[in-house]
């Protein structure tokens, strides 16, 4: 685990003593966008225009952000198009490996040792943390974007001209009430779970597991009426709070102490949780094997044994019962 210094690799842990036992998370360092003429997204520089095997996606299956990254493309009908290679879950000194592990697939652009190297083949002197997803332009050389919330934006409506699926994620009419809700479960849930299992200060801890488990009463009230997060359509909000919950029973509740309850004990998410499980393609994006592999033996200042537990059994596939 470290970060990348004047593009010089550095193995260090999170520095939580200058934020008073605060995870903080860092910002995103390439933020362009591909959109479907060239033109400039939002952000960035302009001259990424959507293309079939332009791009190449470099994903960890067993994190929440990048596996946003992954169902996209599924949904999306992207997988001809966009190219992926998985990185080994086992985030350790050099942090992400291309190491042979079952389900590793290797980079095919510059047969990269480690993740970082990637990073400095975009940027020599890149300074930052080495993060998962990456979006690659085989084209320029360079970095896209390796910011999930952007990723599955862009895929969601840039390739619709050259083969993408149908399906809007992001509806204009939604938009409003999408980014809403997204902001809420961001930062009480998505990143709540990383503010409980990364505080170094008991206060800090116990105030990220209120604010999370709030949040989940939330989600639950509003489940109980809805059949998705804003109404009877399935969006982009729903599948940013699907990462999260699929891996907290397994992973949330013991490696970072979110154990007021789990997901399986609230009804109305449970349910939903399986619905979405259950949706085409959707269970293919889940690897539970890189999921408990890499929480559990990559955070040795929480985990020092690397020990990854057994259980729990998740009966993801049994009926849902989400009739609303
Ligand atoms: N803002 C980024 C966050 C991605 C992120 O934090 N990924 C984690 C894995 S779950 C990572 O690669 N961490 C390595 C590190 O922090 O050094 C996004 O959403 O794309």
């Amino acid at each position: 685990m470290g970060l990348l210094v004047n593009g010089q690799w550095q193995d260090k842990w999170y520095d939580t003593d200058s934020t008073g036992g605060k995870f903080e998370r860092e910002e995103s360092g390439f933020r362009s966008w591909v959109t479907s003429d060239g033109s400039a997204g939002p952000s960035g520089d302009e001259g990424f225009k959507a293309e079939a095997n332009r791009y190449h996606l470099y994903v960890s299956l067993a994190c929440p952000w990048a596996h946003r990254t992954l169902i996209f493309r599924k949904l999306k009908g992207l997988e001809d198009l966009i190219d992926v290679s998985v990185v080994n879950p086992y985030m350790l000194e050099q942090g992400w490996s291309f190491k042979a592990f079952d389900g590793v697939v290797k980079d095919p652009i510059f047969n990269a040792e480690h993740m970082h190297q990637i990073y400095t083949a975009a940027k020599s002197d890149y300074t930052g943390r080495v993060t998962v997803p990456v979006l690659w332009d085989k084209k320029s050389n360079t970095i896209v974007s390796n910011e999930s919330s952007e990723i599955i934006r862009m895929f969601n409506s840039a390739f619709d001209q050259v083969g993408a699926a149908e399906g809007d994620f992001y509806p204009e009419p939604l938009r409003e009430k999408i980014d809403d809700i997204n902001d809420f479960v961001y930062h009480n849930i998505n990143n709540g779970v990383y503010k409980a299992g990364f505080a170094t200060k008991q206060e800090v801890y116990e105030k990220a597991v209120s604010d999370l488990f709030n949040a989940l009463e939330k989600i639950e009230g509003i489940l109980a009426k809805n059949r998705y997060l804003t109404g009877d359509k399935i969006t982009e909000a729903d599948w940013r709070l699907f990462t999260t919950l699929v891996r907290f029973d397994a992973v949330y509740v013991g490696h970072f102490k979110c154990n007021i309850k789990r997901v399986f004990d609230y009804k109305h998410i449970w349910g939903y949780l399986k619905e979405l499980y259950q949706m085409s393609g959707i269970k293919d994006t889940v690897n539970m094997t890189h999921i408990k592999t890499h929480y559990y033996a990559s955070h040795d200042t929480i985990n020092p044994t690397g020990i990854i537990p057994s259980g729990p059994a998740i009966p993801f596939e049994e009926p849902h019962g989400r009739y609303l």
